[in-house]
């Protein structure tokens, strides 16, 4: 099924409910620290897990206590859908599991 790309109003209006997440040109982004690499790692394995259930893929930065998402639609021209806020509320769910903020 083909996702469509989504207007900067319902972009706004979506990201009300993922506090921390913005949209950065055409791409939804957000940075979490954590405790420690070794906690970041495991979200960063969590995350992957994901995506995979999900099948859309986020480009994932591992820093030393950070973890960066930054996300858009290929199959979409590059554009933000539903498939995006749908991988960001879905992270959102699992990073308080790890500590994140
Ligand atoms: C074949 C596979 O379903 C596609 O390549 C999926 C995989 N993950 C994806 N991730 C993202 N971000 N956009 C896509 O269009 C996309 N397409």
């Amino acid at each position: 099924m083909p996702v469509e790309p989504l207007s900067q109003k319902e972009i706004e209006d979506r990201l009300a409910g993922l506090p921390g997440w913005s949209l950065e040109g055409d791409r939804l982004t957000r940075s979490y620290r954590l405790g420690s690499h070794v906690a970041a790692t495991a979200m960063v394995v969590h995350i992957a897990q994901v995506q995979e259930e999900l099948d859309h893929h986020s480009d994932l930065t591992l820093g030393y206590d950070t973890v960066s998402l930054s996300v858009h639609t290929h199959s979409a021209g590059g554009a933000v859908t539903a498939k995006d806020l749908e991988l960001a509320r879905r992270v959102e769910d699992l990073a308080p599991a790890h500590g994140a903020h």
